[in-house]
């Protein structure tokens, strides 16, 4: 994985772009997340310990919005169910790219490893395949609000008895005085990894139109709505949270 350090906002911009998934993102991504999403090492492990409780033997498992792949290769660490493979897919050509060159480099150290494609796609367009365990690692929140009760609606609609959908996203919350001080609770984990005030305001603004957290309340009601029958969060670490939904 590349080792490079994320100053993409160090610098004053006259106008901030919007945020992409583009090279240079990339290039920088793995610092970039682990710097950004207080506990993401620990929702990746652990997304691949929950997958192998939920893998059904001879089935699909995927992992949308991959990204570099880091939950493929937790899924490949963990999951020991027969016959699985793993479906992994990102509509950004550099992120699947570099996503394809890592998961050969891991292909020649380890043998026996789950299959694994990347297609290079939206997941929007996606035909699934039935499926035990699906991962949504930080990527819904990408996806235009109108159309996430869908997504959820055909992921259920795939999903075999026994699976389940592990859904991580960055919260916001209904309750002003929460939403702030969690907000302001990730602004010092941020200054805490090395950001600085610039870099850390200058990302709020890349993002902001790109970006669009939900609440936990409005997660449990749109994947009941679309329905999966129990939802768990089984991780929250400020205002970043994973949830199990069964379905
Ligand atoms: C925050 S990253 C996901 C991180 C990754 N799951 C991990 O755990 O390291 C979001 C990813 O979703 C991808 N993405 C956003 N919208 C998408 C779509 N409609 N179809 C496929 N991928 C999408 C982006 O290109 C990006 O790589
Ligand atoms: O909220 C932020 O500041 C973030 O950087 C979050 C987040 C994410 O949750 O995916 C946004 C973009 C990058 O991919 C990495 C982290």
């Amino acid at each position: 994985m590349s080792k490079e350090s994320d100053r993409l906002f160090a610098q004053p911009l006259a106008q901030v772009p919007d945020f992409a998934f583009n090279e240079d993102v990339v290039r920088v991504f793995p610092d970039m997340i682990k710097r950004s999403v207080p506990g993401y090492p620990t929702i990746v492990e652990n997304l691949g310990v929950l997958a192998a409780q939920f893998a059904q033997p001879h089935s699909v498992l995927y992992d949308l919005g991959c990204s570099l792949g880091a939950v493929t290769q937790a899924l490949r660490r963990h999951v020991r169910s027969d016959g699985c493979r793993v479906i992994a897919v990102d509509n950004s050509t550099a992120m699947v790219e570099r996503c394809r060159e890592y998961l050969n480099g891991q292909d020649s150290m380890f043998q026996e490893l789950l299959p694994v494609e990347v297609i290079e796609g939206d997941i929007l367009a996606l035909e699934f395949q039935p499926t035990s365990v699906v991962a949504l690692n930080f990527t819904l929140q990408f996806i235009a609000p109108e159309q996430r009760l869908a997504l959820l609606g055909r992921i259920r609609q795939a999903l075999l008895p026994g699976g389940a959908l592990i859904l991580s996203e960055k919260l916001r919350f209904n309750d002003s005085e929460e939403h702030a001080l969690l907000t302001e609770l990730h602004v010092a984990f941020k200054r805490a990894n090395g950001y600085s005030e610039l870099e850390i305001a200058q990302k709020r603004s890349a993002i902001e139109n790109v970006m669009k957290p939900d609440s936990l309340e409005e997660h449990r009601e749109r994947l009941l709505a679309a329905g999966f029958s129990k939802v768990v969060p089984w991780f929250q670490c400020l205002n970043f949270a994973s949830l199990i939904a069964l379905p």
